[in-house]
């Protein structure tokens, strides 16, 4: 069993009144992907979002529970050191108004990095780890809105990438795209977490069994079941995880 890189502790949200998360305790394994499932709105989204504090800009969102990054509690770091730390990929891929080259570069730039020999470096690292450099290496100067959809989210995983977060959240990453850039983005996760801790959301449960080494089941805000992988989808223990994942609801 790999050691834990997060540690999610009795976590409650509400969102004003309305309780979007209840009693949270999961522990998210090293160099693993774990997948979040469940019908929407359950608050796979919302959890997500808690492990680098994306809620800390929602209005009205309150957060009680400990959230603990290589045992240090996210709330006693520096919200910037912890998003370099935990990156995030959205759904939709969103590449800046500029070139492949520069959103590539512009996380190492904010960090103070400088030199375009370590730019260049890192730009063709990221590329690569990202499984796109074969796709752009001769297009590094022009936009990367020119690119395909596929391309973009492979670029965003890149940009991720450049900064060498630890952990690599994300959301739906490939609910925009057509099957041969998911099954790319698939396999690269499946290459990623020799290095990195994938924590991914999905509303399709065939690419949580493909990709992921733990899967939890969410309901109504509650972590319902949440159990190696392969044992979810063979033998689930909760009746409303079986439920769902042969198609009863949901
Ligand atoms: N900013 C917000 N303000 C108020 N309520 C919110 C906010 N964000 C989410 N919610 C509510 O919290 C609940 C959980 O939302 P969340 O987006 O986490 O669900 P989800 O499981 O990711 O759903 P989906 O699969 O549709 O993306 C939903 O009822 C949603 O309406």
């Amino acid at each position: 069993m790999n050691s834990n890189k997060i540690s999610i502790q009795n976590v409650d949200l509400f969102y004003g009144t309305f309780q979007a998360l209840k009693s949270i305790n999961m522990d998210i394994p090293e160099n693993q992907v774990t997948a979040f499932i469940g019908p929407s709105g359950c608050g796979k989204s919302t959890l997500l979002k808690c492990l680098n504090r994306m809620n800390d800009l929602v209005e009205g969102c309150k957060i009680t529970g400990e959230i603990l990054l290589d045992d240090k509690s996210i709330n006693q770091m520096d919200v910037n050191l912890l998003r370099k730390q935990v990156g995030m990929v959205f759904q939709k891929p969103n590449p800046f108004p500029m070139s492949v080259y520069d959103n590539i570069a512009f996380g190492p730039r904010t960090h103070g990095i400088r030199s375009r020999v370590m730019l260049d470096e890192i730009v063709e690292k990221s590329l690569r780890d990202a499984a796109i450099w074969d796709e752009v290496k001769d297009r590094l100067n022009k936009s990367a809105l020119g690119l395909s959809g596929g391309q973009q989210q492979r670029l965003c995983i890149a940009r991720a990438l450049a900064v060498h977060p630890e952990v690599l959240l994300m959301d739906e990453p490939t609910s925009a795209l057509d099957p041969i850039s998911t099954s790319k983005i698939e396999e690269l996760c499946t290459q990623l977490k020799k290095e990195y801790t994938i924590v991914i959301v999905t509303h399709n449960m065939q690419q949580a069994a493909r990709i992921s080494d733990r899967t939890a089941f969410f309901l109504l805000g509650e972590a319902v079941e949440y159990t190696d992988t392969e044992k979810m989808f063979s033998m689930p223990t909760d009746k409303r995880t079986e439920d769902y994942i042969t198609g009863r609801f949901g």
